[in-house]
């Protein structure tokens, strides 16, 4: 797992910009086929175009997706990170930002494609975008860590479509334990979802 973690091609510049915009179009394509009107036959056609880029892709693989250039951490230079990465279409991608007093912040809307109750946004991808901030809020105090616990309390449902804020603070260090709690606000400024995690830092080996 180390390896993996570590060894890792690194994109930059127009390379980052080329897949990042690639990775756009097929968010962009991924909306289009959960809302398109299609008829069958059309919908047909276009999945073997879509078959066709898909081996073109294919035909030059890496082992691992690569990370780019900024950040000091390897999460923050994770750009096919499934929350944050701009390389991953399944992420939003919801782009955090780190205060000087550890509060990590985005502004974001989430599409059609994270439904879950109709029209709101679903719990579990709620949950994940939790999991990403308030991780990021334990790591802003210096120490990173696995997710151990994640408590996710629904208090109203999440809109879809509408601009939401995510927040988190990292509340105390334990040893190797550090907790962190947030919210995910509706464009109103209430709260939909509060989550508390603690996270673990590896164990330190000794000489390692
Ligand atoms: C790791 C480094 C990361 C580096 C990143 C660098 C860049 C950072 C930048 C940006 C932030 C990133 C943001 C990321 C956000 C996403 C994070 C995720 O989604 S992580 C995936 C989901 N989580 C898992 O898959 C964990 C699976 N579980 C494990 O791997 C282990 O169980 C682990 C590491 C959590 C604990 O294993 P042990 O062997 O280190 O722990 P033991 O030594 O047994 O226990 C230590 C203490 O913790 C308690 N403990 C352990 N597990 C617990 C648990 N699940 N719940 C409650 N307590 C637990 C134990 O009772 C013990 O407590 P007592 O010291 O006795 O008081």
């Amino acid at each position: 797992m180390r390896e993996a973690f570590v060894d890792r091609d690194i994109l930059t510049g127009d390379d980052e910009a080329g897949m990042a915009a690639l990775a756009a179009e097929v968010r962009a394509l991924t909306e289009a086929v959960v809302r398109t009107g299609v008829a069958s036959a059309e919908a047909a056609s276009v999945a073997a175009e879509v078959a066709a880029l898909t081996a073109r892709l294919k035909a030059t693989r890496r082992v691992h997706p690569p990370y780019g250039t900024v950040g000091e951490s390897g999460m923050e230079r994770q750009i096919a990170n499934p929350v944050t990465g701009h390389l991953n279409p399944i992420a939003p991608p919801v782009d955090f930002k780190v205060s000087e007093e550890g509060i990590v912040r985005a502004e974001f809307t989430l599409p059609t494609v994270y439904e879950g109750p109709p029209t709101f946004v679903h719990g579990g991808v709620s949950a994940m975008i939790m999991d990403q901030v308030l991780g990021m809020a334990a790591a802003a105090t210096g120490t990173a860590g696995m997710t151990a616990t994640l408590e996710t309390r629904y208090r109203r449902p999440t809109p879809l479509g509408v601009p939401l804020t995510v927040e988190a603070k990292a509340s105390r260090v334990e040893g190797r334990k550090i907790y962190a709690d947030g919210t995910i606000c509706g464009p109103d400024g209430r709260v939909t979802v509060e989550a508390s995690a603690m996270f673990i830092a590896p164990q330190t080996r000794p000489g390692a």
